[in-house]
Formats: C-alpha cells, structure tokens, sequence
C-alpha cells in the first residue's frame, strides 16, 4: 500500500487585495475585494514506503503549500489526501507520531539550549518510553556523530553541526516518513555531503520514506531516486532520476578565472564565427559562454565529457585561480521540459506548435 496517496489536491488562497490612496482604502473598508491564488492546482501521485523523492520546481510553484497539506498543516481547497492511512489534517496530532519533518531554513532546536535538552523535550512531548529514548538517543548521536555538540546551546553550533541535530532530534520518535524542506541550504560541501550521506544511511538502514525539496540539484541527484517537477501547481513531470540526470541535468556551467587572457587559449572557427579551446579535440559539446579578461565560462554536456579531463587540460596551459562549477538553473530545466513535453505532444498529435507557445508557464 501507498505511505502517501493524493488525488486531485487542489489549494486556492484567498487574501484581500491592498488598496493604495485613501479613497480606495476606505472603499476597501466597505467593500473588501479579495484576490484568489491556485497554489496547487489538481495534483495527483502516490509514494511507495522506502522511495526518495525529490519534490521540485522554482520559487511559488507550490512545494511548501502541498508538504503542508501532506502534514496536516493546512486544509486543501479540494481533493484527497492519505499518508500513513490517515487524511492528515483530520488526524494531525496521530500522524505526528509517525513522520517528521526538517527544514533547512527554520530550525526546531530550541535556540537558547542545548540539543540534549531539546532531545529530552521531545521525547516528552512524543511520550517515549525513557529506556527505549535513551537508546535511540545514544545510537543517533554516534550515527549522526554530535557528541560534542549535544551539550552547546544550538544558538552557538555551526549550520552543518545543527543540522545534524536538527535530523537527529527528527528520529528520536522512529517516524516512518520524513519531509525534508531544503536540509542542505547555506551548507558548505563538506557539510552537504554529510547530511546527504547520512539521510542515504537513513533510507537503506531504517527504511525511512523521504520526501525531499531542494534547488540543489547535487541534493536530488545524490539523495534521490525519482523526481516530481512541480510548476505553477500543477506536476509537470514524474521521473526517475536516473532520467532527469540524462535528459535535463546535463549541463553544467564552470566559471574560471585564470592566471593569463583567455584569447591566448581561443581558436575562432572561421567558417561558423565558433570558438573553441585550442586543445579541445571534441568539439561538440563544450560551448564557451563567455570569454573576456581573464575569465571564462564555459557549459559542457556532462553525457559527451566528463568535467575532470576538461579541468586537466585546462591546467596544463594555464593556471586556475578560481573555479565554480554550477548545474543549469530550475528555470532552465522547467524549460526544457516543456519544450520536450512539446515535442511529444506535437509528434503525437502531429500538430503544429511553435516555440513560444511551448515557453507558456515558464517563470520569467
Ligand atoms: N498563506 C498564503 N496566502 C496567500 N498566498 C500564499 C500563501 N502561501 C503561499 N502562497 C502563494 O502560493 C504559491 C505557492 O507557494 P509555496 O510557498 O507553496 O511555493 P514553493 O514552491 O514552496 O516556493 P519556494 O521554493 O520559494 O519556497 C506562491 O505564489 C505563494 O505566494
């Protein structure tokens, strides 16, 4: 059986318009007009227990809005919703002793005191056996590795330690679903990779179902195993991703800044106006996006070129003095799956759809 079941689910919000000028507002005292928003528009999927899936699109498609509705934390506008067996804002307080939840932008640590007060709180608050809570407490804290965080008032622990926390103190109730919003923002790498590493352990170890959101694209291709892309409300894609990787996060962006001028390592085609790296052999699949001073961007096709042999030849005539190395923006991927989902349609239909009419829906 699904742990999570949804159909239909659909939230409109409804807030009052803001009058400017002190006629409007006093007509708007009189006669309020209000403003309807669809932040999830009719949506409908289903989460197998054990999956890890990433839930993701650009900032108000409506990611937020539907983990709230999952947890119980707002009322839908219509459709139906079952986690755990459960519809959840009919049975919040049962379903919270069986998920949790983490977000990377608001910490659930009491602020002023330290994690193991927070722990014992909790383990109040989900009314644990004190035996069984000290052990689960003791094996979280060597998994996580927070021993000598667990005395420091959170205020003073760094992103990366809190956030271990932060995931511990989630666990202490043994939930069977966690939703995870952003876990890894403002994260250095190090610390990235450890919470990834460790919600992985989580999933094969304890068989935790994960639903995750994240612009971090690292997060999705490292943690999880499908996606669904939601845009503008509505589910625009439901993939592996394995998939998504293939077809949509392809390309990364490395921006250089160099010991010496770029042009001393450009060739210019002459026939197309292209340029290329002198000592590029394949040609195809690596584009120079900009090539002024001494830095350089360049967007290479992850499926014709690994990025370490690029880097190495690149060291071999110049030095590097920085580096960044970015995945293509959500908004660019929102738009290439409407451009293939076009595609698609266009070849199933056999109909005539023109470029612009496939960018509709695309955040500007
Ligand atoms: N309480 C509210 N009242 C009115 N509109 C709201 C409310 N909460 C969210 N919205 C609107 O609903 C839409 C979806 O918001 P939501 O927070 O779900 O997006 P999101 O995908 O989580 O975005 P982000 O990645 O920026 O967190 C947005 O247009 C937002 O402005």
């Amino acid at each position: 059986m699904p742990i999570i079941e949804v159909d239909g689910l659909t939230k409109t919000f409804r807030s009052r318009e803001r009058a400017s000028g002190l006629r409007s507002r006093l007509q708007a005292l009189v006669a309020p007009r209000y403003r309807e928003r669809e932040a999830v528009k009719h949506i409908s999927f289903s989460l197998e227990a054990g999956e890890v899936l990433a839930f993701i699109g650009p900032n108000g498609a409506g990611k937020s809005t539907t983990i709230k509705m999952l947890t119980g934390v707002l009322f839908p506008s219509s459709g139906r919703v079952q986690v755990l067996g459960m519809t959840p804002w009919q049975r919040r307080r049962v379903l919270a002793y069986h998920i949790s939840s983490v977000f990377g932008q608001k910490s659930q640590l009491w602020y002023h005191l330290p994690p193991r007060d927070t722990f014992d709180l909790l383990a109040h608050i989900y009314e644990l056996d004190m035996q069984a809570y000290r052990k689960r407490r003791e094996f979280l804290i060597e998994v996580f590795d927070i021993a000598d965080y667990m005395d420091t008032p959170a205020r003073k622990l760094s992103l990366g330690e809190r956030m271990r926390c932060e995931l511990a103190a989630a666990l202490l109730h043994g939930p069977e679903l966690l939703f995870l919003d952003e876990p890894t923002i403002g994260l250095d790498v190090i610390a990235k990779q450890r919470i990834r590493d460790l919600i992985g352990q989580l999933n094969t170890e304890e068989g935790v179902t994960v639903f995750l959101t994240s612009h971090d694209a690292g997060d999705i291709e490292q943690i999880c195993r499908r996606a669904i892309v939601i845009n503008r409300g509505e589910i625009i894609l439901d993939t592996p991703v394995a998939r998504l990787k293939r077809d949509y996060l392809k390309a990364k962006t490395i921006d250089l800044l160099l010991d010496k001028p770029v042009e001393t390592l450009l060739l210019t085609d002459q026939a197309s106006g292209h340029q290329y790296l002198h000592f590029q052999t394949d040609t195809e699949g690596i584009r120079i996006l900009t090539a002024k001073g001494r830095a350089l961007k360049l967007e290479i096709d992850m499926t014709r070129h690994p990025l370490e042999p690029i880097i190495a030849a690149l060291m071999q005539h110049c030095h590097i003095i920085d580096m960044t190395i970015a995945d293509p923006p959500m908004e660019d991927i929102i738009a290439t799956i409407y451009r293939e989902k076009g595609r698609e349609e266009m070849s199933y239909e056999g109909q005539d759809v023109t470029q612009d009419s496939l960018a509709i829906g695309v955040e500007e």
